[in-house]
């Protein structure tokens, strides 16, 4: 990788610390880069910088990139908690090097020469697993209980959990790929891969102005999510316990498939019906035909038969915080698109990743009703599951963890 020398701090990256971050949260896979890149500047492209060090880890707040990799790993039954603190602090020392764009070691392999950083983020998570192999079972949050079942799962425990979790996101492949190889090679000898998913969202710079992303359905997904500038946004999605977690967060994750062959049949008008949103623009169906993709839905709305405006078994309507008592996580997913099933339908769909300070209080209750009553359940497949405590950020010359392994 170059060493490209790049003036864009996390600042300019995601276009202000305040007001920038907040578009860039609530604008899915464009958010406010729009302010540091010019739709055509793929120089820039490369150069923007997200710091690996800062009080919250990269990859919560910033905007989707345009490539993903999920792994997960297992520790090896030999190594102890010193071998769990030299990982993080290998992990943690190549993922500052790669997103500053510097190379990530001596005898780099230069898959991703000539690209900057492009806005590349390293996350690293611990499972509930983790927690009794490197002996702090009395150390693991309440909040890394096992997720409940929900109806409908159709769980497969190879790509599910995990003892430690690392996403990778960058605007460019080579560089997102890269950077996971480079991880991967520094856990030799103390874990092992476990599972792998690759994932996408728009490429900044695709469409003509910033725009909300879409999923792989064809609605635009992500508008009502919480935005930095909310009241509450902190306390939704960061914890402030245990001491160790403090400034951290919960990733759930989720493969969840998508029915694509019997939902791209449905009329445009059941479509929307489902979701409870306009699919050309996201306005919401409570709005009527002015409404634009941030007006507020309102789940009280009727039309003039008295008919609910959106549906009783809309996606929006369940999942709102409103019908699930305030319950609200910040979603931050990919989408996925793996080749062919064997009966021939593609194997895709949505890597839904939410993260919250307290997964009681955000993921699970709301799965509980959309599993129970959201039509749009009869289009997907919950494949893959796990739980990840995502620790605060790392100070420079620190690493990720530390407070939990050293604390
Ligand atoms: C348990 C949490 C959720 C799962 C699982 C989930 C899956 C899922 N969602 C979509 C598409 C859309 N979701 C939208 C809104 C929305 N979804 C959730 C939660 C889960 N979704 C929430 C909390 C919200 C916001 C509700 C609100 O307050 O209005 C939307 C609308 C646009 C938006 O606000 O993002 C779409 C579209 C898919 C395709 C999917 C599984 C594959
Ligand atoms: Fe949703």
């Amino acid at each position: 990788m170059s060493a490209r020398p790049t003036g864009l701090s996390r600042r300019a990256v995601i276009g202000g610390a305040g007001a920038g971050l907040a578009v860039g949260a609530a604008g899915g896979a464009w958010g406010g880069r729009a302010s540091a890149h010019a739709p055509t500047d793929r120089g820039t492209l490369g150069a923007a910088r997200v710091p690996f060090h800062g009080p919250h880890q990269g990859g919560i707040v910033e905007p989707a990139q345009a490539r993903a990799e999920w792994a997960a790993f297992d520790l090896l039954a030999s190594t102890r908690r010193d071998g769990l603190a030299a990982l993080l602090r290998g992990w943690s020392a190549a993922a500052a090097r790669m997103t500053a764009g510097e190379p990530a070691a001596e005898g780099e392999n230069q898959v991703a020469l000539d690209a900057g950083p492009s806005s590349l983020t390293v996350t690293f998570g611990f499972g509930a697993s983790l927690f009794d192999k490197v002996g702090l079972a009395d150390r693991r949050p309440e909040a890394l209980a096992a997720l409940p079942a929900f109806p409908g799962d159709a769980l497969d425990p190879a790509r599910s959990d995990g003892d430690l979790w690392v996403q990778v996101g960058a605007d460019d492949a080579l560089v997102a790929v890269h950077a996971l190889r480079v991880l991967a090679r520094l856990a030799t000898g103390l874990a092992a891969p476990r599972w792998l998913m690759s994932g996408f969202a728009r490429t900044p710079g695709a469409t003509p102005h910033p725009m909300t992303g879409r999923n792989l359905m064809g609605q635009v997904d992500g508008t009502n999510n919480p935005r930095p500038q909310d009241p509450g946004f902190a306390a939704t999605v960061f914890a402030t316990g245990p001491d160790w977690m403090d400034g951290g967060s919960y990733a759930v994750l989720r493969r969840i498939r998508m029915l694509l062959e019997g939902w791209d049949t449905l009329p445009l008008d059941k479509q929307e019906r489902i979701i409870g949103r306009r699919k050309s623009d996201g306005a919401p169906l409570s709005g009527g035909p002015d409404a634009v993709e941030r007006t507020p839905v309102d789940l009280a709305a009727t039309d003039p038969d008295g008919v609910l405006r959106i549906a009783p078994d809309a996606h929006v309507r369940l999942a709102a915080a409103d019908s699930n008592g305030g319950a609200a996580m910040l979603r931050r997913g990919f989408s996925f698109h793996d080749g062919l099933l064997a009966d021939g339908s593609p194997d895709a769909g949505l890597l839904f990743a939410a993260y919250q300070a307290d997964p009681a209080r955000g993921f699970v209750p709301v799965q509980q009703r959309l599993s129970r009553g959201d039509g749009l359940s009869r289009y997907l497949r919950h494949e893959a599951s796990a739980l990840f405590a995502v620790p605060p950020g790392a100070p420079a010359g620190g690493y990720v963890g530390q407070q939990l392994l050293e604390g």
